[in-house]
């Protein structure tokens, strides 16, 4: 492979956005793509993949760069990017430049590699984590399926989407795509899943862009049939089921419980982010669904102000709390939580999964159902969470159903959880 320089130090640049000034790669990576309009769909992959690999494999190369103060004090200076660029190019069976930026990078091929298969007999520099994390995962999970689940989390995320039946079906999607050489698979499974058999960015599509399909894991997708929509008495009533979506953020799985309720029932969206419901509106104006509407939840120096949810107690016969968590089950689509999170974090997001489910769970109505969600792996943002809110004042009324933990090491796609618990 031949390397662009414009291409390289637009990586460069980005990583140093991403590390030196904590901004969110993915959106860096989003703005960098935008930045030329000449790239190809070629050159546009490059830079994505090669920013999301250095993030992900940050703490590994830093090692083998022999820059580990860099990722102990978490600043980098240009020439440590190209430190880390050059390791990953070296790994990669690629020949280093001879432009100005790579004076100096002398590194010894063979070194690195071999150097790189020792590094591969410790956890924490194989998988390139933090230590905290590795202690954690192993003390939540146990060590053997710590290192089975964190290696499945490196990996690249497949590109899945959703069909939206509202307008199309798997097998009409799938044909569609086809006809413009971009081939697909069904996931067994999963049924409105369709996997890409190649990645591709594919944001820019006209289907997508006219809602036919969704970009949405298969793991996530496994949400809206949890909500057991279809076996209910309330299905026959004239309102249709009634359901609120109290995280709803941009509205992944509302929009897929609307699609399966064929636009019947009615479901209020709510999050505490205007510019996220902004965005669910929008795209459930793509998506042709018609039976959402939005609830921005007020708050006041940045505390929800529960007494506005009266309103809403005993009213839902389904509500889903797909909680804030630590994102941890999402990180081969996210690597760059491994560097942003902390056990400060961790903390206080398990303060919030509680606070919400005690007062969120307020609004099933007797005989309903609730389902707690998580895009995390971790038993204390999972099953523990539900254990201390049915052993507590609210959760008395609740009788657990199931839960399903999945894991990525298992599915090939994102860790989730989901509980079901219906009010009695
Ligand atoms: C896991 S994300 C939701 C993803 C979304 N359901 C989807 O399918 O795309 C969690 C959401 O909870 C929101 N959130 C955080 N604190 C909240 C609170 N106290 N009440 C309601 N929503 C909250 C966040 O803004 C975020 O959008």
């Amino acid at each position: 492979m031949r390397l662009h320089r414009n291409l390289v130090l637009a990586v460069i640049e980005s990583l140093s956005q991403i590390f030196n000034q904590n901004k969110q790669a993915d959106k860096i990576v989003a703005i960098t793509l935008k930045q030329d309009k000449r790239w190809g769909a070629r050159d546009r992959s490059f830079v994505a993949e090669t920013i999301y690999e250095i993030v992900r494999w940050k703490r590994l190369y830093a090692k083998l760069a022999e820059i580990e103060i860099a990722f102990e004090n978490d600043k980098y200076s240009t020439q440590n990017l190209v430190q880390l660029f050059s390791v990953w190019a070296i790994l990669n069976e690629i020949e280093l430049p001879n432009w100005e930026e790579f004076e100096g990078i002398n590194y010894d091929k063979e070194t690195i590699k071999e150097e790189y298969n020792k590094l591969s007999q410790i956890r924490k520099y194989k998988e390139s984590i933090p230590d905290w994390l590795d202690n954690l995962g192993k003390q939540e999970l146990g060590d053997e399926i710590w290192t089975k689940e964190i290696a499945a989390l490196n990996n690249q995320a497949p590109v899945v989407l959703r069909a939206n039946t509202l307008k199309t079906s798997v097998e009409k999607l799938q044909k569609q795509l086809s006809e413009q050489n971009i081939e697909t698979e069904k996931v067994t499974d999963y049924l409105e899943a369709v996997q890409l058999l190649k990645r591709k960015s594919i944001v820019r599509n006209a289907l997508y862009k006219d809602g036919f399909f969704e970009i949405q894991d298969a793991s996530s997708q496994l949400i809206a049939h949890f909500l057991d929509l279809e076996n209910d008495e309330e299905n026959t009533s004239k309102k249709g089921l009634q359901i609120i979506d109290t995280c709803a953020g941009a509205g992944g799985k509302s929009l897929h419980i609307a699609s399966l309720l064929q636009n019947k029932g009615q479901i209020t969206a709510m999050d505490i982010y205007e510019n996220k419901l902004i965005e669910l509106r929008k795209r459930a104006n793509r998506a042709d669904v018609h039976n959402i509407k939005t609830y921005c939840i007020k708050r006041k120096n940045n505390k929800v102000d529960n007494s506005q949810f009266k309103q809403f107690y005993n009213s839902a016969d389904r509500v889903l709390i797909d909680a804030p968590c630590s994102g941890l089950g999402v990180l081969s689509r996210n690597p760059d939580a491994k560097w942003k999170l902390n056990l400060e974090f961790l903390e206080e997001i398990k303060q919030t999964q509680q606070t919400v489910l005690q007062e969120y769970s307020k609004m099933t109505k007797k005989g309903g159902k609730l389902v707690y969600a998580t895009c995390s792996i971790l038993p204390s943002e999972n099953q523990n969470q539900v254990e201390i809110f049915l052993n507590s004042e609210n959760g008395k009324d609740f009788k657990f159903i199931e839960d399903r933990k999945i894991l990525s090491h298992q599915t090939g796609f994102d860790g989730f959880y989901m509980a079901i618990l219906q009010k009695m």
